[in-house]
């Protein structure tokens, strides 16, 4: 795998995915190597085959909305009966790192990522008991920890300070505001879950959360008042959680199990898939703002392409959602980015 590195620190629980973790001295470190041939024979979990197979129900996305949104991407028409078959042989060749693996996501998803065909190593890493901080050198990160809006921002920053920031790999997993829109509206027009896919964009809190129901795959009508009712509880999804916990915490085996398809996408993308879409927040031209969540294309560079199609054709509803949501994302961002500007430059 091509090593461009960067250098980057944890803040809270992070996944890296394919990454060649050198430099993690200082925090506590459990590793666990799998037999990969064995392993292959035996995986019944996020992907239950011995190949990945895009068309497959072994997708995190069912066959029907793969092939709906090859379409809607490609503009190439396909027949009826015609599959157009995309394998990759897994390698069993990459290793993971979980940051914060203590912790209540960090558990439950270093569990999930140890079940993917693509990974033969997984270093699990959290500050428990240690008494340093220490850097780390990896070739993508994936920052889960809140406020994504700002932390992005902050790594991007502390990464330009270093300089090995490279927007193409650095990503905000907003995975879990996709999984819950689909989960909604599955339930909602009773769907079955695997089939639906509904695009998030914008950010990860509050109203920068914006599910663009229109363009959900398979196509759906909704009512004026059940757009209303679903955005608003998927805006509020996290709260929702954090209220029923009572003090305990934030939502923890859904996001283990959002941020371990964003990185089984990841690693679907780096072995060499042509066809790995993911919503994520990123650094954006896509609007007049710096970062921005849409559905990007991943590729073995990190993003390849972002998909501005969505943004076209939004209903009113949706437009001015977009545009309410924008002074609040990028207050959010200049907040990240004075944060560190206000930080001394450590070497
Ligand atoms: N992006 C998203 O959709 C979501 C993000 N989150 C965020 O994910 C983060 C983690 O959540 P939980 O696992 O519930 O928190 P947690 O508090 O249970 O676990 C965090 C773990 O990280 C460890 N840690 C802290 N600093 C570290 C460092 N520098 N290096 C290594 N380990 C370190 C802690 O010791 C702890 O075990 C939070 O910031 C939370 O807000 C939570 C849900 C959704
Ligand atoms: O509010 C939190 O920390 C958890 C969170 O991001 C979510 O559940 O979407």
């Amino acid at each position: 795998m091509a090593a461009t590195s960067a250098t980057t620190f944890s803040i809270g629980s992070t996944a890296s995915a394919g990454c060649k973790v050198d430099h993690l001295k200082q925090s506590k470190a459990f590793r666990i190597k799998f037999n990969s041939k064995n392993y292959l024979r035996t995986f019944n979990g996020l992907k239950s085959a011995n190949s990945v197979n895009c068309e497959s129900v072994s997708s995190f996305l069912g066959s029907e909305s793969q092939t709906a949104l090859k379409r809607s991407y490609k503009g190439k028409p396909q027949k009826q009966n015609q599959r157009s078959y995309s394998y990759v042989q897994p390698q069993a060749s990459y290793k993971v790192a979980v940051l914060g693996a203590a912790g209540g996501i960090g558990q439950p998803l270093a569990l999930l990522v140890k079940m993917s065909p693509l990974v033969s190593a997984l270093n699990l890493y959290d500050i428990a008991n240690v008494k340093e901080l220490r850097l780390i050198s990896v070739t993508a990160t994936h920052p889960l920890s809140n406020p994504v809006n700002s932390t992005v921002p902050i790594a991007a920053e502390v990464l330009k300070q270093k300089g090995v920031y490279d927007p193409k790999k650095l990503f905000g997993v907003t995975t879990l505001d996709v999984v819950r829109a689909n989960t909604f509206v599955a339930q909602k027009k009773n769907l079955r879950l695997i089939d639906v896919d509904v695009p998030v964009i914008g950010g990860h809190a509050g109203i920068t959360i914006l599910p663009l129901l229109s363009k959900t795959k398979p196509s759906v009508t909704f009512t004026d008042d059940e757009v209303e009712e679903l955005t608003v509880r998927i805006q509020n999804a996290g709260t929702e959680v954090v209220e029923a916990k009572a003090g305990a915490g934030s939502a923890t085996l859904s996001m283990a199990y959002a941020a371990a398809r964003f990185v089984e996408s990841s690693l679907r993308a780096l072995d060499g898939d042509s066809d790995v879409y993911e919503c994520a927040y990123i650094q954006s031209d896509l609007t007049e703002l710096p970062f921005f969540a849409s559905r990007i294309k991943l590729g073995r560079n990190g993003v390849e392409a972002v998909i501005g199609s969505e943004l076209q054709g939004l209903t009113e509803y949706e437009q001015k959602a977009l545009e309410a949501l924008k002074p609040e994302l990028k207050s959010s961002i200049e907040k990240g980015v004075a944060f560190v500007q206000k930080q001394p430059v450590t070497a």
